[in-house]
């Protein structure tokens, strides 16, 4: 890992940037979210920049930076500093005149020169998702954003107000494990967003305490079999499995019943899957033959399950129609 992912505060902090064109408006439309204090430095601004001028929503020093400038265009204290002219030798030598200095540099035509570069961003509110790719594929990142937008409601946000408004309350009342099966609980019953029902799905679940009996179970489904041949009792499992792993190889005949909301590992990983079941999840994995033996071989507790006389009904209501026999 080259660059480290931290989250940082700059509430109330300077930072500058340095140009006023398209990547330093870019820059800027980022920063507007936090509450850093912003300063542009540069002799022209975008059109969107001067709208902000105007708003007083950030400050400008009119200035065209040169070699020979003293550093007093920078502010005290300033926390981190966007070099973003699309002048690469000035923002080379400025990246060296401040490296002394203890702002963090960003200079964005050269990652050699930066301190730290700004990820593509999800942003939820209290959840923030940040995509890196090293500065290799900056256009990946932005469609690897796009994609977890998708599967992360604007309503989030609101959830993760909620979420944030009970913490100390459920701190106060579980102990450390309680909490964690808690939340797990109520996240898969939830869902990722807010609605009407999230302030009840969370009273009743903590009055129900029927988190407190979770355990973890691990049903393991050799891929080999016919998948018509899976015994009837595994259906109930199914509906509630928390995590389903293998999902790749998840026949489609089975897809039907499992969870909808119910988590996927595409792959199995041995490494992911103990650590999923200390988490006290129910799991089932779809893998092959070799695999599962030697997962089995891991998990003495894990369920092998058999397949038995062809069992499951074909006329599932949600069943493709290329499958009914
Ligand atoms: C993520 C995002 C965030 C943001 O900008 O806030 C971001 N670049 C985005 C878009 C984008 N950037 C570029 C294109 C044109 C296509 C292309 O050339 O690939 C597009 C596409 C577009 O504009 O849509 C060109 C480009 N970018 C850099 C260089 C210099 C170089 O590579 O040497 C050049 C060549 C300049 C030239 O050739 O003139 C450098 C950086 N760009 C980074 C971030 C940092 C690494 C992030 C990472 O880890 O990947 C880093 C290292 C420094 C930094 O900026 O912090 C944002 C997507 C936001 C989103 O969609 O959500
Ligand atoms: N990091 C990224 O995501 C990314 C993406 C695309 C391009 N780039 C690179 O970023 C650079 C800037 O691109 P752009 O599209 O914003 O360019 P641009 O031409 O739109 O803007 C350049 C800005 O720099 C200002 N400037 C020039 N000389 C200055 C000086 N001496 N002092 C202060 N300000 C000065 C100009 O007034 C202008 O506002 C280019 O080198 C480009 O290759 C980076």
């Amino acid at each position: 890992m080259q660059y480290f992912p931290v989250f940082i505060d700059l509430d109330n902090k300077p930072v500058v940037v340095v140009g006023g064109g398209e990547v330093a408006t870019r820059k800027v439309s980022l920063l507007l979210r936090t509450q850093a204090q912003i300063h542009v430095i540069a002799p022209t601004l975008s059109p969107e920049l001067a709208q902000l001028h105007d708003q007083t929503r950030i400050q400008w020093q009119r200035l065209s930076l040169c070699q020979n400038n003293d550093a007093s265009w920078l502010p005290s204290g300033t926390s981190m500093v966007f070099m973003a002219t699309n002048d690469t030798d000035l923002n080379r030598y400025w990246a060296k005149q401040l490296g002394n200095s203890s702002a963090l540099i960003n200079v964005v035509d050269d990652p050699s020169w930066c301190d730290f570069i700004t990820p593509a961003i999800v942003d939820r509110g209290k959840l923030q998702v940040a995509i890196s790719t090293a500065g290799a594929a900056p256009v990946l990142a932005g469609q690897l954003r796009a994609q977890i937008e998708q599967s992360l409601p604007s309503s989030s946000a609101q959830l993760m107000e909620f979420v944030a408004s009970q913490r100390t309350s459920i701190q106060q009342q579980l102990s450390a494990g309680e909490r964690r099966l808690f939340w797990q609980r109520f996240f898969a019953a939830n869902g990722r967003g807010y609605s009407a029902a999230t302030q009840q799905t969370f009273t009743e679940l903590l009055a129900s305490a029927s988190f407190k009996q979770a355990k973890a179970q691990l049903y393991l489904w050799d891929i080999a079999q016919d998948p018509h041949s899976l015994p009837l009792w595994m259906l109930e499992k199914l509906v509630n499995v928390d995590i389903v792993v293998g999902a790749n190889d998840l026949p489609e005949q089975l897809e039907v019943y499992i969870r909808r909301d119910a988590e996927r590992q595409l792959v199995v990983d041995v490494q992911c899957l103990r650590e999923l079941y200390h988490q006290n999840m129910s799991i089932i994995c779809f893998a092959d033959t070799t695999k599962i033996n030697e997962i089995a071989l891991d998990f003495s507790s894990a369920v092998v399950v058999k397949g038995g006389t062809p069992a499951l009904p074909c006329d599932h209501p949600n069943m493709p129609k290329t499958l009914h026999r």
